[in-house]
């Protein structure tokens, strides 16, 4: 029976209404929510749903999750959590609570890291640098690149770069970080997802993936040399291709996911064809970490309704992902020549 850690985030957002929510099924899991208890029983009471908190004791064996019930990790927020405002006094407690449960993770205590979405405007402005969870669960757990891969039923979409202004992407395009993505991956997709030969179709960074050389060098210069190293040492990739033409059927019928050069380049198309199904994987942790596509929707916390299937597919494919670890097929990984 594993435990999935399970973190609310934006205290003001929809997050305690999705955990709240989600505790009245039963689960195939025990679900640890780090959390303000006061947070999720005022939920609960707004939303009109019973709801029974437990402390977490790590010595006891894993039961699991029962409608109306879930095991808690007390993490205190500072200042009562009203919905739809935002808060910055309650910034630190949010990052507390997701590094909390990462350590939870990291310790074996939990199997999965599940995330409800968190507002990086707030905790910036609570003068914390914070790009996303992606980067912060990568520098908790000391990893110096990770992959965020977003999936649906029928596509996955991975990012080179994550969190970065428009203006810095071309520049964080380097042979090496592009090499770590592509391996990433590659080997993800073998280890939990069961694909024995991923075949890649990587996007170019340019329009018409810089139409050799006469709109960016990119493609010429950094990526190829990377695709075809990478080639010899028996990837399947595809590419670089226009982006604008990489997500057409014809071209997604072949292949098992697409590497998008950066943010809204891969998630505009995924997220207009599998928005509230999707969920997304840090890939290149030490821990499985899944969580929804979607953000705080802060209009909509404390209505009843917001929807749930994105945090349901995220517990789903953290206890899927769990499984396939039991089952390993990694290879060793081709090392860049950098
Ligand atoms: N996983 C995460 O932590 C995560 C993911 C995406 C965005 N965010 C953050 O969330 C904040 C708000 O972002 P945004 O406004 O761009 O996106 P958003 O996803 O919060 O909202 C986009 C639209 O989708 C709707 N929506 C979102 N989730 C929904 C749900 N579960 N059920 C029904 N409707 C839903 C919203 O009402 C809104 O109309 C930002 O700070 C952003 O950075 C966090
Ligand atoms: N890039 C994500 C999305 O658009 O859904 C989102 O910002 C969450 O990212 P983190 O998991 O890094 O917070």
């Amino acid at each position: 029976m594993p435990r999935l850690a399970l973190t609310p985030g934006e205290p003001a957002g929809i997050g305690a209404d999705l955990c709240v929510t989600i505790a009245q099924q039963p689960h195939p899991a025990e679900l640890v929510v780090f959390s303000d208890p006061d947070l999720l029983y005022s939920r609960a009471a707004q939303l009109g749903v019973p709801l029974t908190l437990t402390p977490f004791d790590r010595n006891a064996p894993a039961r699991a999750q029962q409608p109306g019930q879930l095991t808690i990790v007390a993490c205190p927020l500072v200042a009562p959590a009203q919905p739809g405002v935002l808060n910055p006094a309650n910034a630190a407690a949010v990052c507390r609570s997701l590094a909390q449960a990462c350590d939870a993770c990291l310790a074996g205590d939990c199997a999965a890291l599940v995330t409800a979405p968190v507002h990086k405007g707030i905790i910036n402005a609570a003068g914390l640098p914070f790009s996303g969870h992606t980067e912060f669960l990568a520098e908790r757990c000391h990893v110096a690149q990770p992959v965020m891969l977003l999936v649906t039923p029928t596509l996955r979409v991975a990012l080179v770069t994550t969190h970065l202004p428009l203006r810095a992407v071309a520049d964080a395009i380097t042979p090496s970080r592009l090499h770590t993505a592509i391996v990433t991956l590659d080997q993800s997709l073998r280890r939990y997802f069961g694909i024995m030969s991923p075949r890649l179709l990587v996007c170019g960074l340019n329009p018409h993936a810089g139409e050799d050389g006469h709109l960016g060098n990119e493609e010429r210069d950094i990526m190829m040399p990377v695709m075809t190293a990478l080639r010899i040492a028996g990837l399947d990739l595809h590419g670089p291709v226009p982006a604008d033409t990489a997500f057409i059927p014809s071209r997604l019928a072949t292949i098992d996911a697409v590497l998008a050069m950066y943010h809204d380049q891969g998630l505009t198309v995924l997220k207009t064809q599998g928005f509230g199904q999707a969920v997304n994987i840090t890939l290149g942790l030490p821990i499985i970490r899944t969580s929804v596509d979607h953000g705080t929707a802060l209009t909509l916390a404390g209505t009843g309704q917001a929807n749930t299937s994105s945090l349901e597919s995220a517990l789903a494919l953290a206890l899927e992902m769990v499984a396939s670890v039991n089952t390993p097929t990694m290879i060793a990984a081709p090392s860049h020549p950098e």
